[in-house]
């Protein structure tokens, strides 16, 4: 996995069909999707549950590219070796899913997997900034974590705080929750680069109809990009 800063489409799976894991990962890939977001969730950190490591290593061999994985469970750190196993290139803890999330950063990058910090739209951009030199990724989240299909909650300024808090180390900045073609273009301008989409990439198509796919990722893609020109 190369950094760099262009911007990324990351569609959700917890938009698509859950029976179809698989032809849903490779239909959003070969529509133009650039990394899959997996969102695991454990009815206690959320009140919502989803699917564990082996749901992820039944999906990784249908990804070409990255598989990055949304932890949305506490405790995290029993299950890092799992989602290693299970094939996750990025791996994101909350950093409200417990008291050692330096312990847990260290311990997935020791796993060998890019390190993810995601914050709740409670938590403020301090909240990371020990933690600099240890993550790959931070992930803002733009709406209360737990469930697809939620309103955008503007978390502009904290953007911009990361950004400047990150300067030039090779880290993304990715924005979960109620991106589509209209929010894209404010958190990319405020200094977002990972863009994950559910509900906005898998409206109005299916594995058996995927170019609806494709134009939802190209107008997101297009209303991001188009605030550098
Ligand atoms: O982490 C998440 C929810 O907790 C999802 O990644 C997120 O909500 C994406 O769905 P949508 O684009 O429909 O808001
Ligand atoms: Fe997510």
């Amino acid at each position: 996995m190369t950094f760099d800063r262009s911007i990324k489409i990351a569609p959700s799976i917890l938009a698509a069909d859950f029976a179809n894991f698989g032809a849903e990962c490779a239909a959003v890939e070969a529509q133009g999707a650039d990394w899959i977001h997996v969102d695991v969730m454990d009815g206690h950190f959320v009140p919502n549950i989803t699917f564990g490591p082996a749901t992820c290593a039944a999906i990784r061999p249908h990804i070409t590219g990255v598989m990055d994985v949304h932890l949305m469970i506490a405790p995290v750190d029993p299950y890092i070796d799992a989602f290693a196993q299970a094939g996750a290139d990025v791996l994101t803890a909350h950093v409200e899913a417990g008291p050692h999330i330096h312990r847990t950063l260290q311990a997935i990058r020791g796993a060998g997997m890019k390190a993810g910090v995601a914050l709740n739209p409670g938590t403020p951009a301090s909240a990371v900034a020990e933690l600099m030199d240890m993550v790959d990724l931070v992930c803002v989240m733009t709406v209360n974590p737990g469930f697809g299909g939620q309103k955008f909650i503007d978390m502009t300024a904290k953007i911009s705080a990361l950004r400047d808090m990150i300067g030039d180390r090779p880290v993304h900045i990715e924005i979960d929750g109620g991106v589509d073609p209209t929010t894209a273009p404010l958190v990319a301008k405020a200094g977002a680069d990972v863009l994950v989409a559910g509900s906005a990439v898998f409206r109005g198509g299916s594995v058996q109809n995927p170019d609806p796919y494709g134009e939802n990722i190209r107008n997101i893609r297009a209303a991001a990009e188009g605030v550098w020109t």
